[in-house]
């Protein structure tokens, strides 16, 4: 299965994007409908049908609704292909393959040029009623080169009659040029000049009609841009363009590059997001323009004067010569005014940052100098930020590479061989949802989710140049339980592999080679270097250290200490100890600020903070000396400390004003200053503990615990009382036992719901299964229920910890009392044993008591535990139980060992009754109804039987 597409194809909406950027506005909305039953019959709790979707989509101009699609963003795509209808955009228009490119360029050019287009809403004929607001003999006279940029069907036209105007865009003006006598009577153009005209005026009453007259507001648009030089020794300036509102920005911008006017001003593609109109500009030497002007044969043997501005160069990827303004204004698809933003320095900076994948991922985390890329993805819900897969396609783009290809491949779990005896040993963080052969069908995940009932997922990508040659592939050997895991996981290996390089850029050839094969990535080298040439002058980030990054004398005493590779001192940590502290998994909120500090403390600047900043810990998601800071910290403390100035594109970025940083940096020594102070710390989900620590899963364990019993007792009949998603129910179904009747009771309906389609799944495949019937309850296990009684083995499995502590003693009593099983097996986790799986020292529960609420209901393993007993609060309730009832009580436990400290990681009872009682000797339960509903039944004979006949 392969997911991304070879050859970009513009989705309707991304066309829509193109044109009309933010404004326009999808709302989509659900259509309502019930459905039958989830293709599980019987089920007597109503479904959700498929849901269906219709969205609206408004623009400035006019509003459509879409058809009734299944998917939202079917619904936003049906949208946004009925509003490119009526902006007249006819897909077979966008392909002009069909006639011939020379004549094709003819009668765009003319269509260019008619009264009809001058006020149509096109980017290009912004430019060109522009040109009527022009003086004297530039009166009327549109540069080749913004048609060529400006008009997606000229440039496709271009390219189709010489490819090299894809890296040089100003090819395509000799085209056009060349095309200039074919339209006589239509343009004309203005001698020596890369400019044309429209030959005979537009009519009086077009250029007068409101629609032609620009707004012309008297004041002047100030818009700020940078000046990028040609020679790497330069700095980026920045300057203003100063646009008279009834002038034509081009000539501004011609002006500001040295040459007489806008004709002369070359332009490259929009670089950035898809709807942004940043562009580079740059002028046109004497001798290129002549070159252009010239009847050319052969465009190859064109040579351009000047030197080429890597910088430039490497953001739009299109060779630019000589200094460059980089500018965001423009006409556009939205309005007829022109639309401008300003370019900063600053911005410079973050689009310089974006290309790098950490650089990336830290700015869609807003936080340069706190966040890194993390080194594994652990789960969706854990992860902040954009996700790998996002940041690899974007990544992608702005290298000017094809999009990425994911394929997935399914295993079947059965086949699925062992998983590699590294993931054995995997920390906690990065246990995720890799699956294992265990988890054979619809045991819990750690969203506890039932998951996918009989296969893994692995995939591959792989990474193309533009040319379609193949520079990565990526094949890791892990598999996941989820696709979406699989491929977050496999595009994460690649970026750190490229984040790797980017942050050494000489390595030599080996060592790439080296560090891509412990990544599972086999690497076109010769491809590699090929389409990374330029990166190396441009983010040398080693070298690009500033000069001054050396600790003050002042802070640097014999506290210094390295961490990571990073010289920092030792952080001072303020506050009394909370107790709560983070440990591996766990997800931190944190308030800080870093400050650019000066030797002796003179000059202080802050250059980022944020109030609240979340993290997983553990797996390198901030920097690592801030990483190794907060381990040491408990909920409540700040703490301070120095570090080392990063590369300085990162500072850069970070700064609004990066001009003073620069001048600070330069002439000082710095470094950052970091104020941190640690807010909260949520726990690591329960089952992702147990899966990252124990081999087969703890859960898989519990079952494997239960089967033993059944084995033994040769039960018929099993009740598993609080069965959840019915994880025990289903994996029993995998083992040969005796068991004739399963049953289930629960009070979560949608995990009874789950429940119910993966046993119905199940048991209509399986054959070799001797159940004869199942049934499943939605009701309290607290509450008698008749049909509850008289099973030769009852479960009850990490349930008691979810109810309050006295409805736990009550279920014991009801249990052993009313419901008797033969068997009765109850487990529970050991609240010592936290110590191990929390990598970190328990809170004893005698603890100051104020302290004691906050840092228990941390230490708990998951959140909804009302209680965690330890060893001797466990056998203290299950002896009594048993004794009050006539059962023998004997205690096991599952992970871990009984006989090391602290014990098992969930403890069990084994409740056996010591004599059947006397009839009479049973207690009496007046009221005795039946309080639970059969909310889904099956039988072998009949199959499925709706419930509701039955209830
Ligand atoms: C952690 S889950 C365990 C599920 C299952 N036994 C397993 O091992 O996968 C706890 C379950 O107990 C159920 N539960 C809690 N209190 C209950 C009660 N009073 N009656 C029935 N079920 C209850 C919850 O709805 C939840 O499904
Ligand atoms: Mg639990």
């Amino acid at each position: 299965m392969e997911i991304g597409v070879k050859k970009t194809v513009f989705t309707p909406k991304a066309i829509i994007h193109q044109k009309f950027g933010n404004k326009a506005c999808y709302t989509v909305e659900e259509v309502k409908e019930e459905s039958a039953q989830n293709g599980c019959p019987g089920l007597a709790i109503p479904q959700k049908g498929p849901s269906l979707f219709r969205c609206r989509l408004e623009l400035p101009e006019f509003t459509v609704v879409s058809d009734i699609c299944r998917k939202k963003k079917d619904s936003e795509q049906s949208a946004a292909h009925l509003a490119l209808k009526r902006l007249g955009n006819n897909p077979a228009d966008e392909n002009p393959s069909e006639k011939d490119p020379c004549d094709a360029l003819i009668d765009r050019i003319k269509y260019i040029f008619t009264d009809e287009f001058l006020s149509s809403l096109h980017p290009l004929s912004g430019h060109l009623r522009a040109a009527l607001q022009r003086k004297g003999g530039l009166y009327g006279l549109i540069p080749a080169s913004v048609i060529a940029a400006c008009d997606t069907k000229t440039s496709n036209l271009c390219k189709l009659l010489n490819t090299e105007v894809e890296s040089k865009p100003f090819l395509a003006l000799s085209s056009i040029m060349r095309a200039i006598p074919r339209l006589a009577g239509s343009v004309v153009t203005s001698k020596g000049q890369l400019s044309i005209q429209k030959q005979n005026p537009y009519p009086t009453e077009i250029i007068e009609s409101s629609d032609i007259q620009q707004s012309g507001s008297p004041e002047n648009i100030l818009v700020k841009a940078i000046q990028i030089p040609a020679s790497l020794d330069e700095t980026i300036q920045p300057l203003t363009l100063d646009i008279s509102s009834s002038g034509y920005y081009l000539d501004v911008i011609a002006q500001k590059l040295g040459v007489t006017d806008a004709s002369k001003v070359l332009l490259s593609r929009t670089i950035g997001k898809a709807s942004s109109e940043t562009r580079l500009y740059f002028a046109a030497s004497e001798s290129l323009v002549m070159e252009l002007l010239s009847d050319h044969a052969n465009v190859k043997d064109f040579h351009v004067e000047g030197l080429l501005n890597a910088r430039a160069n490497y953001f739009c990827g299109q060779e630019i010569y000589g200094d460059a303004i980089m500018a965001s204004v423009g006409y556009t698809w939205r309005s007829k005014e022109l639309f401008h933003e300003d370019v900063s320095l600053q911005s410079y900076y973050r689009m310089l940052l974006s290309k790098i994948p950490s650089g990336n991922y830290k700015l869609s985390r807003e936080a340069i100098l706190a966040a890194e890329l993390p080194s594994v993805f652990t789960t969706k819900t854990n992860w902040r930020g954009s996700f790998p897969r996002e940041i690899l396609c974007t990544f992608c783009r702005q290298h000017q590479l094809s999009e990425p290809i994911f394929s997935i491949t399914s295993i079947p779990l059965k086949a699925s061989c062992k998983l590699p005896r590294s993931q054995k040993k995997l920390k906690v963080t990065e246990a995720a949802e890799l699956a294992t052969e265990y988890t054979n069908g619809g045991s819990l995940n750690a969203g506890g989710e039932s998951v996918g009932l009989e296969s893994s997922f692995r995939c591959t990508v792989k990474v193309f140049s533009k040319g379609q040659d193949l520079i990565i592939e990526c094949s890791p050997r892990e598999i996941y339980k989820k696709q979406t895991d699989a491929i977050q996981s496999a595009s994460l290996k690649v970026l750190s592999w490229l984040n790797a390089c980017f942050k050494d850029l000489g390595m030599p050839l080996e060592k790439l080679n080296c560090s891509a094969d412990a990544l599972n990535i086999s690497l076109s080298s010769e491809n590699f270097l090929k389409e990374f040439a330029l990166c190396q002058s441009l983010h040398n980030v080693q070298q690009s250290r500033c000069q001054g990054s050396k600790l003050p004398e002042s802070k640097s005493t014999n506290m210094e200490y390295t961490l990571s590779g990073q010289d920092v001192c030792l952080p001072n940590i303020e506050g009394s100890y909370s107790g709560v502290c983070p440990s591996n998994g766990s997800l931190l909120s944190i308030s800080y600020s870093v400050s650019l500090v000066t030797e002796g403390g003179h000059t202080k600047e802050l250059i980022e903070s944020k109030d609240e900043f979340e993290f997983e810990i553990g797996n390198g998601t901030v920097v690592s000396t801030l990483e190794g800071v907060v381990t040491q910290m408990s909920v409540g403390q700040c703490a301070h400390f120095n570090m080392n100035l990063p590369p300085q594109e990162f500072i850069l970025a970070a700064v609004d004003d990066p001009a003073r940083i620069l001048s600070l940096l330069s002439s000082e020594v710095c470094c950052l200053e970091y104020d941190v102070t640690l807010l909260r710390v949520t726990e690591p989900p329960e089952e992702r503990m147990e899966q990252a620590l124990f081999s087969p899963p703890l859960s898989k364990q519990r079952v494997e615990y239960a089967v033993q019993h059944i084995k033994k007792s040769s039960a018929t009949t099993l009740v598993d009382f609080g069965c959840g998603s019915g994880s025990l129910l289903d994996s029993l179904l995998d083992y040969p036992t005796s068991l004739q009747k399963i049953v289930g009771a629960d009070l979560s309906k949608k995990s009874l719901s789950r429940a119910a389609k993966i046993l119905h799944t199940k048991l209509s495949t399986k054959s070799d299964t001797g159940i004869k019937s199942a049934i499943l309850y939605d009701g309290s296990i607290t509450e008698f229920d008749p049909r509850l009684c008289g099973f030769d083995i009852g479960t009850c499995l990490e349930v008691i910890e979810h109810m309050e502590e006295e409805q736990a003693c009550l279920f014991g009593d009801i249990a052993l009392s009313y419901f008797r099983p033969k068997v009765l097996i109850v487990s529970t986790p050991n609240y010592e044993y936290n110590v191990i799986l929390q990598g970190s020292s328990p809170t004893t529960q005698e603890d100051d008591p104020e302290e004691k609420s906050q840092s228990q209901s941390c230490k708990f393993r998951n959140h909804d535990h009302k209680f965690e007993w330890t060893r001797e609060q466990f056998n203290h309730w299950a002896s009594d139980l048993a004794k009050r009832h006539h059962y023998s009580v004997e205690f096991s436990g599952v992970g871990g060992s009984g006989d090391v400290e602290p014990g098992f990681a969930s403890q069990i009872a084994v409740f056996k009754q010591e004599s059947l009682l006397d009839e009479n000797d049973l207690p009496t339960q007046e009221n005795s109804s039946e309080h639970c509903k059969v909310i889904w039944e099956w039988k072998r004979d009949d199959r499925s039987v709706p419930s509701s006949t039955r209830n």
